[in-house]
């Protein structure tokens, strides 16, 4: 765990599944979606601690995206809800929680590849808005606004080291590439917590470290930010805390050393292995 204050006040918090943080900025509470006779989320309690990096981690099928979707307005809960920054979020459409200052990004790029790089970031900009197309009837205001658009896409895409690739397609992004675009898109809003999902996944190693530098780099510039992820070495190597879910459910939460040697987590990814028979065939 790093050695800024916020992780230090951490140190204090039990390591108990749903465990009350001392400063949350996401409180999620009773939970549930279900597709059909599945539930594949079963949330009691979960909080994020303000300005930490929380790694949501869990074997396939553990109910992690869902949540996601879920909290990020993409999905519908069943039950629950869920308040941001002492906000009510619940049942928010996307935009509206982008608003808010909470904003995701998906393990799949959603970068446009017959856009440009520089037109995916004004997109983005226009998208967590929840912008109407009546809007830019009001010229002025409009050309103001996409100035201002313009000069926060460049700033990112400069921050990205995209800057040579802005008036590209993103078609010609390498994966690694768009997995940037894609954390820049997000800022666009300049959210107070960002949540990433599988920001690695299938990334080459030499950017999976400029990855993490851009994420830990979030953090401490005061952003919170929640990701997904299974490589454990990543997990390990960038997290303030780490919760593990498993069929649905919270079953362990806690500073990343304790949680990986917690049974309940063990139990969770060796029980799926022992579940199902390996392929030999
Ligand atoms: N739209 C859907 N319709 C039906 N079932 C779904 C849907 N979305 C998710 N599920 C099911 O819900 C469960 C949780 O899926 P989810 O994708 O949230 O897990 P995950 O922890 O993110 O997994 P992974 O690490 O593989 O991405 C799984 O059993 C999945 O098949």
């Amino acid at each position: 765990m790093s050695d800024n204050p916020i992780s230090t006040a951490l140190a204090k918090v039990e390591r108990e599944p749903g465990v009350r943080k001392p400063d949350p900025l996401l409180v999620v509470d009773g939970v549930t979606r279900t597709f059909g006779g599945l539930t594949a989320v079963h949330v009691d309690t979960l909080e994020v601690q303000r300005g930490t990096i929380t790694a949501l981690i869990g074997p396939n099928g553990a109910g992690k995206t869902t949540l996601f979707n879920v909290i990020s307005g993409f999905d519908r809960a069943d039950t629950g809800h869920w308040t941001f920054d002492g906000q009510e979020l619940t049942g928010r459409a996307a935009h509206r929680v982008a608003r808010r200052g909470l904003v995701r990004t998906f393990q799949l790029t959603k970068t446009l590849s017959k856009l440009t790089v520089l037109e995916n970031m004004k997109l983005a900009a226009r998208h967590q808005r929840g912008e109407r197309m009546g809007l830019s009837m009001l010229w002025p205001v409009w050309r103001g606004q996409e100035r201002g658009i313009v000069r926060r896409a460049d700033e990112l895409l400069e921050r990205f080291r995209l800057s040579h690739m802005r008036d590209e397609y993103a078609g010609t992004l390498s994966g690694g590439q768009r997995k940037l675009l894609e954390m820049a898109r997000a800022l666009m809003v300049e959210p107070t917590m960002i949540m990433l999902d599988e920001p690695m996944a299938g990334v080459n190693p030499a950017l999976t470290q400029s990855l993490l530098e851009h994420i830990t780099a979030l953090r401490d510039e005061g952003m919170t930010v929640c990701f997904v992820e299974h490589d454990m070495d990543v997990v390990m190597g960038i997290s303030d805390w780490v919760v593990c879910m498993a069929e649905g459910s919270i079953v362990a939460e806690g500073p990343p050393q304790s949680v990986a040697k917690n049974p309940a987590v063990i139990d969770a990814y060796l029980g799926r292995q022992h579940d199902e028979p390996e392929n030999e065939g």
